[in-house]
């Protein structure tokens, strides 16, 4: 969709608005139009003496009311179509957000947070201005015009009006070009503001790693000269603006000299008044707004189209993961993986695929273990069964359907998921945990909090559950963090529970109260009749040993699976990781 079709949609959803607007302009253009016409007959009553002294104080006191009637239409278009304009923005935004969070990793591998940010801000501002201002302004700027040259040719001397707009046709193709060099200048200026936005985005969230590794001073270096490109590119997409006003000036200059040129010798002639000539200069100085508003509305619609051109694209991304799924209630059952095959988008053909022939089940209220060497595609695996990943081959099914059977948001809210990189908002500790469950009561939250061993912490903190963590928790330790997370997971009490590595940074006594926790929740859950179960992926093997089945992954392929006993006595990869971990744990306890 263009830029215009968007605009020409928006004003049929609000006509009222632009109607209202238009109607309100076409009452200034019509009492503009009148002004210099009672001032030409001003003139040519007072230059020949018919004009009585009362007569030109009404007159006089008829101009006041006209400018005044003109000063309260113009505050009332503005209002009206500005306050419809940034209901454009309203819509853009909320349709940009939408899109943002129905998109999958993939498409966030891809885009800067800092792109993402500008699009959502500076890009929309501009879309904005070209249905508000810009619409405004052109529709203004030609209705004057129109009346303008109306009066001039029809209402004062055409012959006046035809020479005037001589240099006309050579101000309309020095718009067209300097508005082809604007929308280019625009392009990049915006895309330059997208990389200087994406760099505030970036070293901001990574403060302390450039502190630590003593990088301000680069990054700060870094920063000047992509502020500097930005303003560059800024300035010469204002130059290019700024041609618009010479072509205005001399366009206009040349104008009123043909126009005093044969209006004189009109004069001279006859065959004009002096208040004729007169009125028609000021008719040629009105035509300064609609040739003003031209440039105005080029430049505003060539920024407003370069920032379309970046947006679209966004809006039009195809969703990584589609939700067609209609069955919007998730039944307990078995979950059943078939020779999954996933490989991430951009690895080589060739390249081994992050998940190979993955065949496994899980039983409701089972635990299930998952370790592996680093990189051996623990984390792929939780993340298809969130469907954040669809596989390429194989299929999975829950409770009898394929996952792509259910809608998204029923299969998200039958899940639980701590990631490896726990994410705290900048809230309260209470509000981060409550974010699971909307309408949890302090006591629920609290709960939580004491089933993930983080209780008594907070209540350590200065304001206990009510302390502000920073963004992304900055205050609060690495464990911390992780098992607030971990709360505000247990708070869902969703069917099945999904933990990427999620306790490596509490120590093992911890470790083992949370899921001693977990195993609790999983027997009321037994009793209760709503099975619980849980997928543990770790690098520690005490956090699995009691699980009902561990997997082992091993280059993305399942290596070993069975439980603890069974997998020690196969003496793989499991049994050496065992028997050198305890080792790690009895020389750290000396
Ligand atoms: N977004 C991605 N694009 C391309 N390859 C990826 C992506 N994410 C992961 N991989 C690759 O897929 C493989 C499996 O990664 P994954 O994160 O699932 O492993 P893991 O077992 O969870 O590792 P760790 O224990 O270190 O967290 C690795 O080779 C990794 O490099």
């Amino acid at each position: 969709m263009s830029l215009s079709r968007l605009i020409a949609g928006f004003v049929r959803q609000h006509w009222p608005a632009y109607l209202a607007a238009g109607a309100m302009l076409a009452g200034v253009a019509f009492l503009g139009i009148l002004v210099p016409r009672r001032i030409g007959a001003m003139i040519d009553g007072l230059a020949t003496h018919t004009l009585s002294g009362s007569g030109l104080l009404l007159q006089l006191g008829e101009l006041l009311l006209i400018g005044v009637a003109i000063y309260f239409l113009r505050v009332g278009w503005r209002l009206r179509l500005f306050a419809a304009a940034y209901l454009l923005g309203v819509q853009l935004r909320t349709r940009f957000y939408a899109r943002l969070s129905l998109q999958g990793p993939a498409f966030y591998q891809k885009q800067r947070t800092g792109d993402l940010m500008a699009l959502a801000t500076n890009d929309i501002d501009a879309i904005e201005m070209a249905a508000g201002e810009a619409m405004l302004a052109g529709f203004d700027g030609t209705l004057t015009l129109v009346m303008v040259l109306g009066v001039m040719l029809l209402g004062v001397d055409w012959r006046l009006a035809c020479i005037a707009l001589l240099p006309f046709p050579l101000m309309a193709l020095a718009f067209w070009r300097i508005s082809s060099h604007i929308h280019t200048a625009s392009t990049d200026s915006l895309k330059r503001f997208s990389a200087l936005n994406g760099h505030v985005q970036e070293t901001l969230s990574g403060v302390r790693a450039l502190r630590a590794l003593g990088l301000e001073q680069r990054s700060s270096q870094q920063f000047g000269e992509l502020a500097g490109h930005a303003a560059k590119a800024s300035l010469t997409a204002q130059v290019w603006e700024a041609a618009y006003e010479p072509a205005v000036g001399l366009t206009l200059t040349t104008a009123t000299g043909l126009t005093l040129g044969l209006g004189g010798y009109l004069v001279w002639q006859g065959e004009l008044t002096i208040g004729s000539l007169t009125a028609f200069s000021i008719y040629l100085g009105q035509l300064i707004w609609p040739m003003f508003a031209a440039g105005w509305v080029l430049s505003l619609i060539e920024r407003g189209r370069a920032a379309y051109a970046r947006l679209q694209p966004m809006l039009d991304a195809p969703l990584a993961v589609d939700d067609h799924g209609t069955i919007a209630q998730l039944p307990p059952g078995e979950l059943v993986l078939d020779k999954v095959e996933y490989r991430y988008p951009g690895q080589a053909a060739d390249a081994e695929a992050a998940l190979k022939d993955i065949s496994l089940r899980l039983k409701p209220g089972q635990t299930m273990g998952l370790v592996g060497p680093t990189g051996s595609g623990k984390s792929t695996l939780l993340r298809v069964l969130l469907r954040q990943l669809t596989p390429q081959h194989g299929t999975v099914r829950w409770g009898g359907h394929a996952l792509d059977q259910y809608t998204l948001s029923a299969l998200r809210s039958a899940i639980s998921w701590v990631p490896q990189e726990s994410f705290l908002f900048s809230a309260s500790i209470a509000d981060n945990i409550a974010l699971a469950r909307e309408h949890a009561s302090r006591a629920d939250v609290e709960h939580a909090a004491s089933l993930a061993a983080i209780h008594d912490d907070i209540l350590l903190f200065p304001q206990g559950y009510e302390t502000e963590v920073g963004e992304k928790g900055i205050t609060l330790s690495g464990g911390q963090r992780q098992r607030v997370a971990i709360a505000r997971a247990l708070l869902a009490n969703n069917s099945l529970l999904l933990l990427d590595d999620a306790l490596s940074a509490v120590d093992t006594g911890t470790e083992t109260r949370i899921l001693e926790h977990l195993e609790e929740l999983r027997r009321a859950g037994h009793q209760s009749g709503a099975e619980r179960s849980a997928i543990i992926a770790s690098h520690r093997l005490s956090a699995v040993v009691n699980a009902d089945l561990i997997i082992v992954l091993r280059d993305g392929r399942i290596s070993e699976s069975g439980s603890h006993d069974s997998l020690l006595a196969q003496d793989g990869w499991y049994a050496s990781q065992w028997r050198y971990q305890q080792l790690e744990a009895s020389l750290d306890a000396l």
